[in-house]
This record gives C-alpha cells, sequence and structure tokens, in this order.
C-alpha cells in the first residue's frame, strides 16, 4: 500500500465520522506491506481511542445497493458479505468504501484456503491442518460449487448490471479469504462485517491493549445477545469447520451499559497501558497455531494454546504392531464402554496432548487398559478394579484429570513414548532439526514456508515435552504383576 492510498484512507475515515486519537500511527512494514498500529504517547487502561459508526462498516445491511436483492435472493452468511464485498470492489471510487477498499489486500493468500494441494502436502505434512487437508480440498469444491450454484446465477438475474468479471471464482476466493482474516461480528442488526480501523489492529495471544464496546441504545434483548456473542468468543483453539470459523477476529464486543446514546458506534477502549512507541496490538481469540494458520494466515512461536492429537486409529496401530487383533480389539471395546457409560453421547476419534506436552486422561486410561496383563483384564472386566498387588488397586473411573499420573506404569509410559513416535514419523523425513535449521535461513516475507516451519516446529516440540513426560520419574515405580505403581489408589 502506498503512502498516499494511506493519506486517502485517513481523510476518509474523518469524512465518514471514524475519529481515533491523533497518537494513533498506523505503520506499513515495507518487506510485506503489512499495516500495524502502534501510539506516540502512553496510552492508559480506559482511553477510548477510536469510535467508529456501525453504518459505515461494509455489511451486507450497509451496502444499500445490493442488500435488497441479496436478501430477496435469501443469500446469507459469508456468501451475501462476500458478494457485497465483491460489489463495492467492482464500483471503484462510487463505493461509499472506495478509500478503504484500497488500503484492504486485493485477498489474503496467507491462508491455507488460497494455497495449492501441493503446498498444503508439503508444507504442512503431519501438522493438525494436514489432517484437515481433506477439509481444505472440500472448503475449495464447496467454495467453487457456492459460486456456481449461487452467485453466477445472482450475477445473471440481478436487477442492476453487473460485470460477471468482477464476480468471478477468483474474485470469491478473495473475498472469502478477507472475511475469514478481517471480519468482526457487529450486533444482530448488521450480522458481520467488515470494520474500517478495526481491522488494522495486529493479534497477540492473550495480551489484547485494546477492546471494543458496542455503544447501543437497542432494548435489553438486544443487549444480551451481544453479551452472548463474548460468551461464546473463547472457543479454546480446536479447529471446526463450521460457518463459525469463517467469521473472524471476533473481538469482543461488549456492551456499555451506561450509554442511551442515539448513534450507534463501536469504541475502542484500551485494557492495557501501552507505552509511547510501542504497536497496539488486539486478540483474535484464544487460538493454537494450527487454527491461526487456517484462519488469517500466520502463527506465533510459543503459542500456549498449541495442541497436538493423537488419533485414535494412530493408538491401535501401535496397540496391533504389540498385541493381537482379538487383544487389541477386546480393551478398546472395554474402553468405550466405560467411557460411554460416563458420556453416553460422546465419542472420541483422538486425543489431546496438551502445550506441556500433557495427555488427556482418556488417553491414558485406554493405554491402561490395553497395556493391562490378562489376568488383571479379565479381573478389571468383572469388578472394574484393577488389583496391582496386595495393597494397591485401582477404580479406574475415580482416576481424574487431577491424579491421573496414577496411571503411568511402566508399559503406559513405554506406551506413550511409542505413540509419540509414530505421531512424529507423521511428519515426514525432514528431521525437527532440519526444521529448525530452515526456519532459521527463511524469510518472514516467505509466509507459507516460515509459518508452516514454526507450525511444524511449535507441534513436534509438543511431543517432545511427551516424551518427557512419558519419561519422567519411571525409576520411582515399583514392578508389579506386570506393570508398576507404587500409589495406593483406592481400596476396597
Ligand atoms: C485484521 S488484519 C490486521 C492488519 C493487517 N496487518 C493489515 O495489514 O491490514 C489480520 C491479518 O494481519 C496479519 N497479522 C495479524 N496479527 C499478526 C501477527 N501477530 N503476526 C503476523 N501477522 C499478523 C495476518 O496476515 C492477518 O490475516
Amino acid at each position: 500500500m502506498t503512502t498516499r492510498e494511506l493519506r486517502a484512507f485517513k481523510r476518509w475515515m474523518k469524512q465518514n465520522s471514524i475519529h481515533h486519537t491523533n497518537t494513533l500511527q498506523f505503520l506499513t512494514n515495507p518487506t510485506d506491506n503489512q499495516l500495524s498500529v502502534t501510539t506516540s504517547t502512553d496510552l492508559r487502561t480506559g482511553d477510548i481511542i477510536a469510535t467508529i459508526p456501525k453504518q459505515i462498516c461494509l455489511t451486507v445491511k450497509s451496502s444499500l445497493d445490493i442488500c435488497g436483492f441479496i436478501e430477496e435472493f435469501e443469500m446469507e452468511g459469508y456468501l451475501a458479505l462476500a458478494v457485497a464485498i465483491m460489489y463495492e470492489k467492482s464500483i471503484g471510487e462510487s463505493s461509499k468504501w472506495f478509500g478503504y477498499l484500497q488500503i484492504m489486500p486485493n485477498a489474503n493468500f496467507d491462508v491455507p484456503l488460497l494455497w495449492s494441494v501441493d503446498q498444503v502436502d508439503d508444507l504442512l505434512l503431519g501438522t493438525e491442518l494436514h489432517k484437515v487437508r481433506q477439509t481444505i480440498k472440500e472448503d475449495k469444491a464447496l467454495v467453487y460449487e457456492d459460486w456456481k450454484t449461487c452467485i453466477v446465477p445472482f450475477v445473471e438475474s440481478a436487477p442492476i448490471p453487473l460485470n460477471p468479471d468482477d464476480f468471478g471464482i477468483e474474485q470469491y476466493f478473495a473475498a472469502k479469504s478477507l472475511i475469514s482474516s478481517r471480519s468482526f461480528q457487529i450486533d444482530d442488526y448488521y450480522g458481520f462485517g467488515m470494520v474500517p480501523l478495526a481491522d488494522l489492529f495486529n493479534h497477540k495471544t492473550d495480551a489484547e491493549d485494546v477492546h471494543f464496546t458496542s455503544v447501543s441504545s437497542h432494548s435489553d434483548s438486544e443487549d444480551e445477545s451481544l453479551e452472548s456473542q463474548i460468551d461464546n468468543d473463547s472457543d479454546g483453539g480446536h479447529l471446526s469447520q463450521d460457518e463459525s470459523n469463517v467469521a473472524s477476529p471476533r473481538s469482543d464486543f461488549t456492551v456499555d451499559d451506561e450509554s442511551s446514546s442515539t448513534t450507534e458506534i463501536l469504541e475502542m477502549i484500551m485494557v492495557r497501558d501501552v507505552k509511547a512507541g510501542a504497536e497496539v496490538f488486539n486478540t483474535y481469540g484464544s487460538m493454537g497455531n494450527a487454527a491461526l494458520l487456517h484462519r488469517y494466515g500466520f502463527t506465533e512461536p510459543d503459542n500456549p494454546y498449541d495442541i497436538v492429537n493423537i488419533d485414535l486409529e494412530l493408538v491401535l496401530e501401535w496397540s496391533s504392531s504389540i498385541f493381537s487383533s482379538r487383544h487389541s480389539r477386546s480393551r478398546l471395546s472395554l474402553w468405550r464402554r466405560l467411557y460411554q457409560s460416563e458420556f453416553p453421547s460422546q465419542q472420541i476419534d483422538y486425543f489431546e496432548i496438551s502445550f506441556d506436552g500433557e495427555p488427556e486422561l482418556e488417553l491414558l486410561k485406554l493405554l491402561f487398559i490395553i497395556s493391562l496383563p490378562e489376568k488383571a483384564y479379565n479381573e478389571f472386566d468383572i469388578s472394574k478394579v484393577v488389583t496391582l498387588s496386595k495393597k494397591n488397586t485401582i477404580i479406574l473411573s475415580e482416576i481424574t484429570e487431577v491424579n491421573k499420573k496414577l496411571l503411568l506404569t511402566e508399559s503406559v509410559r513405554s506406551a506413550l513414548l511409542s505413540v509419540a513416535e509414530i505421531r512424529e514419523r507423521c511428519y515426514g523425513s525432514r528431521s525437527m532439526e532440519d526444521d529448525a535449521e530452515a526456519l532459521k535461513t527463511c524469510p518472514i516475507t516467505d509466509k507459507k514456508l516460515y509459518h508452516s516451519l514454526v507450525l511444524r516446529i511449535s507441534e513436534r516440540k509438543i511431543l517432545e515435552k511427551l516424551g518427557t513426560y512419558a519419561s519422567a520419574g519411571t525409576g520411582f515405580l515399583n514392578v508389579c504383576n506386570g506393570f508398576t505403581t507404587r500409589n495406593k489408589v483406592s481400596k476396597r
């Protein structure tokens, strides 16, 4: 983006009543053309640094030329917003958002939706995102299908002349990538859309400096629905493919009850002191690197929300490499029965390993059951109590996240190491050291390579920590009955 475009954008903000404190500075990084927001003076918690009228947000509702027809056509969600964006871009200087659209990138080419399948296969091999490769492929096919079945007929039958070239498949993919990485949920009336100025703030995990407040004169019931948007806002970083993923930076919109102003504006309020010269960050939510890369096209080193999943299939691969298939089947079925007696309507296909390398309880339970010697297993199947020695017994249903280390028998530790090793093999022939070397020399401008390396390395570090978790304290255990424990868990 040129300095001239940035200046024009500032003028456009003024003309459209988007106000911000003069201390905010918009800097363009010359290497990747990315904007960031810094402050030239100290900012204090509680300072209102910007106000944005809701009607200047680019939403379906505010894109007045096309809104009626979009609604008549019964288009909703990201499809409808994409049409509004493509339309406003197509009319150039006649668009109310011309000054804003000039500084928006054409597309966010960093999100894997816009990568080739070969790039996804090569760069993301083994990662949590590679597992959703099929979904990325399906996403692409679905995007194409949406375009063909909704957008093409829409353009053909619109009551105002639309140039099909402005609504082509490439334009649609581009609009989708922007929606994915820059749109916000505004409120029930406007739905979600592009919020000029607010979308210039970069993300920092768990360290947001600025917060949004929706100053509204709406009724209480509408206020409640805004509050519920806040409650739904922290999804813990799981990747899922529903539409809620699409409406993104999803900054917390809260309702300022004090205000009964008749205008409808969004306020940006400081929630942390920021020193002069520093960048002012927003947060797009608490999510791991796989989710960040998927939705926004970047990663963060040492992201505490990173996780690695171990698929159930992988555990079974390990089990059948050691035990007979009959053994594996019966142990799996017992574990499933126990799990379903606790959580009748749930099914587990994978187990999470946290950033610290800690496996989730159910993985330990499954490995424990698979590793039980035949005699202990048969007794356990009947009594649901495992006798470890004359003095030590385990009632599996009494093991929780808090005391799960009691399941770390020597066999379970060894099983954990094996599954970690099998999971590690998914990353292919390039070792973690190779990845680390490649990262050292990778220019930050090669974003696909750079962020996929950060993702691979952060996941592999978790597997390393899982190895440490499994190995720690092995000397502490007593061997008994083919597996080990020293703790008296529960006695009958
Ligand atoms: C809402 S925009 C933020 C403003 C953006 N930097 C710009 O130039 O307009 C979101 C995009 O900014 C970039 N971004 C935001 N936070 C980032 C971060 N912590 N590291 C790297 N890129 C980031 C990503 O490309 C993301 O898709």
